[in-house]
C-alpha cells in the first residue's frame, strides 16, 4: 500500500511481478498471431475511403464468430449423437450468445451513410456476402441445405469441401431426431433415413413427438430445454436476418446486389425459411 503512488496522480504503478521481457516467452501478440490479424485489413478504396476499415472489420469480426459459432455447432451434433443432451445444450447456450453479438454488431455498421458506401462500394467489384462460406455452412448444419450454393465456392477447393461435407452429413436437427428416437420417441423410419442432402422440410407427424415432450417438461426438462434453444438459435438467425436487411435497406435502397441479386427483395425471401418448422407448429396445439 505505503509504496504506491498517492491517488492525485492518477496513474497505476506496475508491480514488480508484472513481466515486461517477450523476447524468448509467449506472449499477448504471438499467442493470438495479432500480426497477422491486424495486418489483414486491406482496404480497396483509391484514394482510399475512411470508411472502408469499418465495412471490413464488420465482416471480418462476423467471420470470426461464425467461425466459433460453427465450431460450436459441430460440437452439439456429435454430443447429440452421444446421447450427451446436457454438454450439447451447453454448446448451444454459448450460440445463442454469439447470434446476439453478431445481431447487435449491425448498429456499428447501420452508422454507415448511404452517400459513404457509396463512395467506395464500386472498389467491392462483384464480391458480396452472398460468397460467405462460414455463413453457408452455418445455414447446412441447421438444415437448410442448398448443393447449389457449392458452385459459388468452386474456386476455393477448402471452403468447397467444408460445404460438400457438411452437405452431406446429418444436420443438428437430423441428429436431434436419432436421439428422440434412440430414447424411444416414434420417429418414422423415413424421416431418419431422409436424404440429408435435401433441405428439411416440414413433417407433419413430428408434431405429436414434440406435443409429448412438451406436456412432459417435468420429467423431460433436457429435451424440453434441447427444443426450446433450437426455437431460441431459429428465432436469433432470423433477427440477424431482419437486421441485414434493414441495414441493406438503409445503405442501397433498391439496387442491386453486387453478388448480383436482386437485393432487398432477395434478402426478404430468406426470412421465409425455417430450420425447425415443427417446433413452431406444436405451439398451435399445445393447451393447458
Ligand atoms: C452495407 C453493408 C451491406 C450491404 C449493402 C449488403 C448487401 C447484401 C446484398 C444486396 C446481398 C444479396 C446478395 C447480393 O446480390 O450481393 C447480401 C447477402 C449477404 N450478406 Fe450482405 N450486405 C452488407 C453487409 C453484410 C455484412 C456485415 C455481413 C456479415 C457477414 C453480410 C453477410 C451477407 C450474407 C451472409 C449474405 C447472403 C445471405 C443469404 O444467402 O440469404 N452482409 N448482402
Ligand atoms: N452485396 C453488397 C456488398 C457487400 O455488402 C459486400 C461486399 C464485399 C464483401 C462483403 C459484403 N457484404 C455483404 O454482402 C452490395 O450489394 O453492396
Amino acid at each position: 500500500m505505503s509504496n504506491q503512488k498517492p491517488q492525485s496522480e492518477n496513474q497505476r504503478d506496475i508491480e514488480e511481478g508484472v513481466r515486461t521481457d517477450f523476447r524468448n516467452t509467449m506472449s499477448y501478440g504471438s499467442y493470438l498471431d495479432l500480426d497477422r490479424v491486424l495486418s489483414a485489413q486491406h482496404p480497396v478504396s483509391v484514394p482510399e475511403h475512411h470508411d472502408e476499415m469499418l465495412f471490413i472489420i464488420q465482416h471480418q469480426t462476423s467471420e470470426l464468430w461464425l467461425k466459433l459459432m460453427l465450431h460450436e455447432l459441430v460440437e452439439a451434433r456429435r454430443l447429440l449423437g452421444e446421447d450427451d443432451i446436457g454438454k450439447a445444450l451447453k454448446c448451444l447456450a454459448r450460440v445463442k450468445h454469439i447470434q446476439k453479438t453478431l445481431t447487435e454488431q449491425w448498429s456499428v455498421l447501420a452508422t454507415l451513410t448511404p452517400r459513404e458506401y457509396a463512395q467506395f462500394r464500386g472498389f467491392l467489384g462483384s464480391s458480396s456476402g452472398f460468397q460467405s462460406f462460414q455463413y453457408r455452412a452455418v445455414e447446412f448444419i441447421l438444415g437448410n441445405k442448398h448443393e447449389g450454393m457449392l458452385k459459388v465456392h468452386e474456386a476455393d477447393p477448402k471452403a468447397h469441401e467444408l460445404l460438400a461435407k457438411l452437405l452431406h452429413e446429418p444436420g443438428l436437427y437430423d441428429v436431434f431426431l436419432a436421439a428422440l428416437a434412440r430414447r424411444g420417441y416414434e420417429i418414422p423410419e423415413e424421416i431418419l433415413s431422409r436424404d440429408v442432402t435435401k433441405p428439411w422440410t416440414f413433417q407433419e407427424a413430428l408434431v405429436p413427438v414434440f406435443k409429448e415432450i412438451y406436456e412432459s417438461e417435468d420429467t423431460q426438462w433436457s429435451l424440453y430445454q434441447a427444443c426450446e434453444d433450437l426455437v431460441d438459435v431459429e428465432d436469433n438467425f432470423q433477427a440477424w436476418r431482419y437486421r441485414h436487411l434493414r441495414v441493406v435497406q438503409r445503405t442501397i435502397g433498391f439496387k442491386r446486389g453486387t453478388g448480383g441479386s436482386s437485393g432487398v427483395d432477395f434478402l426478404k425471401r430468406a426470412l421465409d425459411l425455417t430450420f425447425f418448422p415443427e417446433l413452431f407448429a406444436v405451439r398451435t396445439e399445445i393447451g393447458n
